[in-house]
């Protein structure tokens, strides 16, 4: 994995936190938490409003189908657990997506609380409607393994004679003929040789949210403060690149379930006995809690269902502020920059006065860790190469929480999780706040626990570093998915969402893959 330590974080105590990627033929796929989900629909519609084409829910639903396979559970696991999918959410694509053979005791009291909550349970997350659901995770159910990009994508054709996968080699910059893409430069990591590879048609970079901008930057291609800075000849000033950077913030809550069932989310850690049979009946059967890769129970909610009281105020605040006050300092020297993200405020005022999109994660396994997840931060992060090292890790600066619309949004967040953890259904295991814990509850009280240590800027969902907008909004890649400035450099991945969707990112990312395939095979006629 890269592990690379963020630039301090000033409004959280100048702590640093590790931006986590896969490095690995697979990438984040081979590393993830293999939670396989979908943003809400609104979440896409709104790439298609900031000038992109073609790029909208309806369109992507048919790449999620195409990129995916689910595959029911056996009759008596689905009645035993109330499992409910729709596989219209579906095609017949080559990543493996299923519900495991096993959940923990405490998952009913959970699903009640939900209920209790008078959360709307949507029978099938993957269409794009927020509500409490079961997620289902990117397991091959014929094996129980993980289904990964690697194994969907790759490994059936690696015999094709014109396909070489090369590893150990690190990109470090395209080589150009004036300002058209013919190759890259790559070290051998092992040899430290350098070599360059050429390209005939184009050149597709997919080195993630994190290392795309790395390499446009180091390539000449970028703000032209940042190349300058760290000595780079600057070939196309594009402001975009390494700017507009968002994923999503958590808040760890943690409970004590004083009265918890014998078998419960602890026992695979504190109790050999059990684990021990787990990993026997998970080997002979393929069943049982070794078959769970994570909690299979979300709630993705809408900001007016979780503060009714106050989303109006907190979106009021949003439109009124002065957009510059609270993003970036490079945004003040490119109007374009603004502009793009004052389109993206528009939409975000839609959003959360809408009963459509999230703005809310809750995930739930039973037991007491309570992972509660801002899907739209207003703040913006940046990552820009080291000017004292460009070819070693960018400087990856989350600007967390630099928009006091986040705290607010965060502080109506950790007040729902407690309300789910204050229900009659959840009393019965007696559950006690540890963190933060009870005794935090005024505005003050929480922002203090949220500054230090509660929240996180970051849930290993890097993206929209390289936005897919038009360029007078400081977009780097158009429609079609290639640079602006430069010929023959198209981007696939997660950098180019030009707003994060509200959703762990994996299914979102083979679904641009997939459509990218498609755009690039037409614009070669094939
Ligand atoms: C720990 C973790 C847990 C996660 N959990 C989930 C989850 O449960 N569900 C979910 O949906 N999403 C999850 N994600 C997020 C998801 O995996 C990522 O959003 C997704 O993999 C991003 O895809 P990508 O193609 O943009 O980049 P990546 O998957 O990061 O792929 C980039 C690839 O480029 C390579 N690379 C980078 N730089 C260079 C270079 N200079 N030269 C050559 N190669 C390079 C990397 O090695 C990697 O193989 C998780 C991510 C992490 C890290």
């Amino acid at each position: 994995m890269f592990e690379i330590n963020s630039a301090p974080q000033v409004n959280l105590q100048n702590q640093s936190f590790v931006a986590y990627a896969g490095k690995v033929l697979g990438g984040g796929s081979i590393v993830n938490g293999m939670g396989y989900d979908r943003g809400t629909q609104p979440d896409y519609d709104a790439w298609g409003e900031l000038g992109n084409d073609g790029w909208n829910w309806d369109n992507l639903l048919t790449y999620f189908k195409k990129s995916s396979t689910f595959t029911p559970n056996k009759a008596e696991t689905l009645s035993k657990y109330n499992y409910t999918y729709d596989l219209s959410a579906y095609g017949t694509g080559p990543v493996q997506v299923s519900l495991p053979e096993w959940q923990y005791p405490e998952m009913p009291a959970f699903w009640d609380a939900m209920d209790e909550m008078n959360i709307n349970k949507v029978q099938e997350g993957a269409l794009g409607e927020p509500g409490c659901f079961w997620v289902a995770a990117s397991t091959d159910p014929k094996y129980q393994t993980r289904s990964s990009a690697r194994s969907a994508y790759y490994d059936p054709i690696t015999t094709r004679s014109n396909l070489k996968v090369v590893t150990g080699i690190q990109v470090q910059e395209i080589v150009f003929s004036t300002l058209t893409a013919k190759g890259v430069k790559l070290l051998d990591r092992d040899t430290g040789k350098t070599y360059t590879a050429y390209a005939d048609m184009e050149l597709i970079l997919a080195a993630g949210a994190i290392h795309t901008p790395q390499i446009l930057q180091l390539s000449g291609v970028g703000p032209a403060s940042v190349l300058k800075a760290a000595g780079v000849k600057v070939k196309v000033d594009l402001p975009g690149v390494g700017n507009n950077f968002q994923d999503h913030p958590a808040a760890y809550l943690m409970y004590n379930l004083a009265n918890d069932t014998t078998i419960n989310t602890n026992s695979l850690t504190n109790n050999a006995t059990f684990n021990a049979t787990s990993y026997d009946e998970y080997v002979a059967n393929k069943t049982g809690p070794y078959t769970q890769a994570h909690g299979n129970g979300a709630a993705f909610l809408p900001l007016s269902k979780i503060a009714p009281d106050n989303y109006k105020s907190i979106v009021e605040k949003l439109s009124a502020q002065n957009a510059t006050a609270y993003l970036p300092e490079m945004y003040s020297a490119y109007p374009e920059l603004v502009a793009g993200y004052e389109a993206q405020r528009k939409i975000q005022v839609e959003q959360f006065s809408s009963d459509a999109a999230s703005m809310y994660e809750f995930s739930f396994q039973g037991g007491g860790f309570a992972i509660t997840a801002l899907q739209k931060p207003t703040s913006r992060g940046t990552v820009y190469i080291d000017p004292s090292n460009p070819s070693g890790e960018p400087i990856v600066d989350y600007h967390g929480l630099k928009n006091p619309v986040d705290v607010d949004l965060l502080l109506a967040s950790i007040r729902y999780t407690r309300q789910i953890y204050n229900t009659t259904a959840l009393s019965v295991f007696e559950p006690v706040e540890l963190t933060p814990g009870a005794k935090y509850q005024t505005d003050d009280e929480l922002k203090s626990q949220i500054a230090s240590g509660l929240v996180y800027p970051t849930f290993a969902h890097p993206a929209s570093t390289c936005a897919m907008m038009p360029r007078n909004l400081g977009g780097v890649v158009d429609s079609g998915l290639q640079v602006y400035g430069i010929k023959k450099v198209t981007i696939i991945d997660a950098s180019i969402m030009p707003m994060i969707p509200g959703t762990h990112l994996q299914a979102t990312v083979y679904a641009i893959a997939e459509k990218a395939a498609d755009i690039i095979k037409a614009r070669h006629g094939a």
